[in-house]
């Protein structure tokens, strides 16, 4: 029996039994639990034990993480797809690393390109850097996917600590997005930022140049208040940025993991470089945290076991991520680039077949907002999702700590009620109290019936600052690591959003009337003639 079948086996045995009954160990909650750099993860609500657990790590040294965290640390090539090292890490590497990149140390760069990126951003906070008309009052970042997601979930995380201009994200090919983002702003006080890996990403392209008309009406040079950060500088200079104000970054630097570096240009104006520093050590917490802890007692590792036991193990397909704080609305949209175009693979390392499911679809809202929307399934539905609950001891509004209470309050009564449901025989004395009897009394009864026994994980952290958000996003990346380790695919590649792409590329001309669609399906030329016939 393989470890896979073992714990399939163990799940056959332990599947149904009551999660609340574990508890009956006195040392559940502090066993199953663990803590790192002030943060703790909470998985005691989970039907995990230490058995399941020790199969589980055993899992993970079968697929060889150790071996692969260290390959990750120190610049080995393995984003095989696409010939590539893996060193978002480096970004946010103290001052004393080394890490070598086909024998060259590619630390003296990182640190550089963050330096002039946080000049940069000082000078546009402190008014050096000046529009047209003077101060620049607003920035607008314009990128997508991880040129987008990344730096706008942080920006509205760190708003307590936003001293600098405003800052706005524009993503959507939809010209309503920029157009309503534009309409607020004066171009003479407002810095374009074009943030593109590859700078030939469609919606951006096209938006940078809506931008760049918007400010040529109104501002003489509109070139000097653009700033362009990519890995393709030939491209941003025939877009017409000068080199100064382009932050560059190597091609090691996955998208949806490029926050860290110069793609949080528009964060470090918001936030300061010093902010923006705290915001890098916590990340490198967590890195230490993950590269030394031992398995069994290292969080991303935990964290990403905890998952693969639900979704894989037990065949929950969905995980829902809800902060209890919502200044991480944005954290499950982000999420979802991290994890599914990262681990929504269906070919192994080795181009085999995935022999099992892919990684979980993942959604989410804040709480407690959730509870009046979806929460009706999560507790009652014939589906069981995880829930992942993330909250803040403290908040930062001491004037409203009554409603912090009772986020919290919401927050724990949630998983609470996850874990233990409630019984036919509570829901009918409920009704009793309230003076059913009788047959009223069993008709309703057992719409009222919570089945409980329903997983839950809470990562709970002391007040959501710079540091604290460093060390969640750093958490969730390694997480992503640590699964896709386990299931044998490579985590860093994308070719899945190619496809659409490249047929979006073929309806343009269909929509243009230049092109035929004669060799399109049924369906995609009736939606076709519906637009035309709708155009103008
Ligand atoms: O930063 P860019 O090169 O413009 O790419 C933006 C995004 O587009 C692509 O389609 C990828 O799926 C994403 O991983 C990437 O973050």
């Amino acid at each position: 029996m393989d470890i896979w079948q073992e714990l399939e086996a163990q799940h056959a045995r332990i599947g149904d039994r009551s999660i609340l009954e574990l508890f009956m160990d006195p040392k559940r909650a502090e066993g199953f639990s663990l803590h790192s750099d002030g943060m703790m993860l909470d998985y005691a609500k989970t039907n995990i034990d230490a058995e399941t657990r020790a199969l589980l790590v055993a899992l993970a040294e079968g697929a060889g993480l150790e071996a692969r965290r260290e390959a990750m640390f120190t610049g080995a090539r393995i984003n095989t797809t696409e010939d590539r090292a893996v060193l978002h890490v480096a970004l946010r590497a103290g001052d004393d690393a080394q890490i070598m990149v086909d024998g060259a140390d590619v630390m003296a760069q990182v640190r550089a390109t963050r330096a002039r990126a946080c000049a940069f951003a000082e000078d546009v906070r402190s008014g050096r850097f000046a529009g047209q008309a003077g101060r620049i009052t607003d920035v607008v970042n314009i990128g997508i996917g991880g040129s987008d997601l990344g730096p706008a979930m942080a920006t509205l995380a760190l708003a307590p600590f936003h001293d600098g201009p405003r800052v706005h994200y524009v993503s959507n090919v939809d010209g309503a997005h920029i157009q309503d983002v534009l309409a607020r702003l004066d171009p003479e006080r407002t810095l374009v930022i074009v943030a593109s890996k590859t700078f030939t990403t469609i919606e951006t392209m096209t938006n940078a140049q809506t931008a760049r008309d918007w400010m040529a009406a109104k501002v003489s040079d509109p070139g000097a208040q653009f700033a362009a950060v990519s890995t393709a500088q030939e491209r941003t200079a025939a877009f017409g940025i000068a080199p100064e104000r382009v932050f560059g970054f190597e091609d090691w630097v996955g998208g949806r993991y490029s926050l860290w570096g110069p793609i949080g240009l528009a964060l470090m104006i918001a936030v300061g470089a010093e902010r923006f520093g705290e915001f890098l050590a916590g990340g490198r917490a967590m890195d230490d945290h993950f590269r030394t802890a031992p398995l069994g007692a290292n969080m991303p590792v935990l964290l990403a076991l905890v998952g693969v036991w639900h979704n894989q193990i037990c065949g929950h397909a969905t995980r829902a991520v809800l902060p209890y704080d919502q200044r991480l609305a944005r954290l499950p949209a982000y999420l979802q680039q991290l994890e599914m175009e990262s681990n929504g693979k269906r070919v192994a390392l080795d181009g085999s077949d995935l022999p099992r499911h892919s990684g979980p679809v993942v959604w989410g809202e804040p709480g407690t907002n959730g509870q009046h929307a979806f929460f009706q399934l999560i507790h009652q539905g014939t589906r069981v999702v995880p829930c992942e609950f993330l909250l803040a001891a403290r908040g930062h509004e001491p004037h409203l700590a009554h409603q912090h209470r009772l986020l919290v309050a919401n927050c724990l009564a949630q998983s609470e009620a996850l874990l233990r449901g409630r019984s036919l025989d509570e829901a009918r004395a409920t009704l009793a109290a309230k003076g059913l009897e009788g047959a009223a009394l069993e008709e309703q009864a057992r719409h009222r019936v919570f089945p409980g026994n329903r997983p839950s994980t809470t990562l709970i952290y002391p007040q959501l600052t710079p540091f604290v958000l460093g060390q969640i996003i750093a958490l969730y990346e390694h997480r992503v690591f640590v699964e896709g380790v386990i299931l044998g695919l490579n985590s860093f590649d994308q070719w899945g959003v190619e496809l659409g792409k490249e047929l979006a590329q073929s309806l343009g001309p269909v929509l243009d009337g230049q092109a035929s669609a004669v060799d399109k399906d049924g369906s995609t030329r009736q939606l076709l003639s519906f637009v035309q016939g709708h155009d103008g």
